[in-house]
């Protein structure tokens, strides 16, 4: 199966380039070709398997033999046995028709390790079988850097580089970066925004001549074998709540829409997803864009739940491009109004048809903190305040429909961010064991200026000294 770019003037590739690839030449991201339908039947069959084995199901419909089946499967056996809970993504109810999906029972305590633990196992593999060696870099604001460092850290064909805004991550994940002492990653503390990141890494891939100089690589949700690792929990989660007999809705902390979006294409490959839930923190572009039809980022407001402080949502573009009937041309002209006027009018009929599927709801501080305390006393179960916007979100939605059952994702360990946790339940979370000395490991990185040209005379000097050292 091909991959075609959602601003249609990029060459159509198959898994394994766009798994390499991360952001397509003509600056769109890549998505199939066409989408791999499971019946009812073959949902139904999913129940009672491990989650790896519905993973190789459902990876293997998206990598469409890319990646031979018998490889595919020692991968992600591999990936999954990294997680400390035997269901990988266990579901807990906490309220009638209320049920967390807990994402964060990987190494690095967040839902990225989901995606990024089999990513690293296949990029290594593709890698190894070209005798090729690639320059990862990546933009993060805390958690997406700490799963790829956890996950490339000491593999023979990659050089990691992540940029993470200096100051606005948590303690836990600044250390997570930084405390790595493998030679082949390299945490950058950016001086601005995760904007700023992620606007300073796509200029990166749009310099043609420096992205094919040093192999890049993308790991953030640009690359496509992201999302498609994702899809499974959706699909894990739904059949535990009686699907395909019923449908199931999903409320997502949402910031570059990643996460959301793997849930949009669990529902196009044909499993029954209700509503898909857009929660945000203040930082509310999609809320207002799916009120108005306008998408018009505004500053970033530094929150208790610092991953999703994010104004511009990479993988809407994604979602532009499917709900508007695979329009390239639309996306190229609302992506250009972005960069040239800083906003874009999301016309009709693509915003009705992005809201038959979705709806959005936003929590301020107040109400994360209030969320923290309420499901603590309450079910006894202590949210994290990115878990806490989706559960403000989704009570909302609970009210104008009770009878589906409703899944909130679980994006990352409140141990994460303990000061925050805290001081919204009096609790305290503990770091789990792999992690109880983090605070004490020595740290390292390295301060650089919000500048594209800074960033790149970094990367290119460490990966051209790496790639000496290996020839
Ligand atoms: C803990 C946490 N929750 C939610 C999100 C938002 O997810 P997405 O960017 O896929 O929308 C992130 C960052 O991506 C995150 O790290
Ligand atoms: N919240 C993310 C931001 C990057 O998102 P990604 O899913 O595109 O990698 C983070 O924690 O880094």
């Amino acid at each position: 199966m091909l991959h075609v770019s959602t601003r249609g003037e990029a060459p159509a590739i198959a898994f394994n380039e766009a798994l390499l690839t991360g952001l397509a030449r003509d600056g769109g991201l890549y998505v199939p070709e066409t989408w791999p339908q499971f019946t009812r039947e073959a949902i139904a069959a999913l129940a009672g398997k491990s989650y790896a084995a519905a993973a190789n199901e459902i990876v293997g419909a998206l990598v469409d033999g890319d990646v031979p089946a018998d490889a595919l499967s020692a991968m992600v056996a591999d990936a999954y046995a990294t997680f400390r809970h035997p269901a990988v993504c266990p579901l807990t109810q906490v309220g009638d028709n209320l049920f967390v999906l807990e994402l964060f029972h990987g190494p690095t305590l967040a839902f990225k390790d989901v995606a990024m633990q089999l990513l690293a196992r296949l990029m290594d593999h593709v890698l190894k079988q070209r005798g090729a060696r690639a320059t990862i870099v990546g933009a993060t604001s805390g958690d997406t850097g700490s799963a790829a460092i956890e996950a490339f850290a000491g593999l023979d064909q990659v050089d990691v580089f992540i940029l993470f805004p200096h100051g606005r991550v948590s303690e836990v994940q600044r250390r997570q970066m930084t405390t790595v002492a493998s030679p082949n990653v390299h945490a950058i503390a950016l001086e601005g925004t995760f904007d700023d990141c992620q606007g300073i890494l796509k200029g990166l891939f749009n310099n043609h001549r420096f992205r094919d100089e040093l192999a890049l690589s993308g790991v953030n949700s640009i690359n496509w074998a992201r999302i498609a690792a994702q899809v499974v929990y959706y699909f894990t989660a739904a059949v535990s709540l009686g699907a395909p007999h019923r449908p199931v809705s999903f409320t997502v902390p949402t910031g570059n829409f990643g996460d959301i979006l793997a849930g949009y294409v669990a529902k196009r490959m044909g499993l029954p997803v209700g509503r898909l839930g857009i929660a945000t923190n203040v930082n509310d572009i999609l809320v207002r864009t799916l009120a108005t039809g306008r998408y018009e980022p505004a500053g970033v407001a530094a929150t208790t739940s610092p991953s999703m402080d994010i104004q511009v949502s990479s993988n809407f573009e994604r979602l532009l491009f499917e709900a508007g009937g695979r329009d390239a041309a639309a996306v190229r002209r609302m992506m250009t109004g972005l960069v040239q006027s800083g906003a874009f009018t999301v016309e009709e009929p693509l915003l009705s048809a992005i809201r038959r599927d979705f709806f959005a709801g936003r929590a301020d501080e107040a109400e994360v903190a209030a969320e923290i305390g309420i499901t603590w006393r309450e079910a006894g179960y202590l949210l994290d305040p990115h878990t806490a916007v989706g559960m403000v979100a989704a009570r909302r939605a609970l009210k104008e429909d009770a009878v589906t059952p409703m899944v909130v994702l679980s994006t990352a360990h409140p141990a994460k961010f303990p000061d925050a946790v805290q001081a919204a339940s009096g609790v305290r979370p503990p770091l789990p064991t792999h992690l109880a000395d983090l605070y004490e490991r020595p740290e390292r990185f390295d301060v650089v200026a919000n500048d594209i040209a800074a960033v790149e005379a970094y990367v290119r000097a460490r990966a051209r000294a790496a790639r000496g050292a290996a020839a």
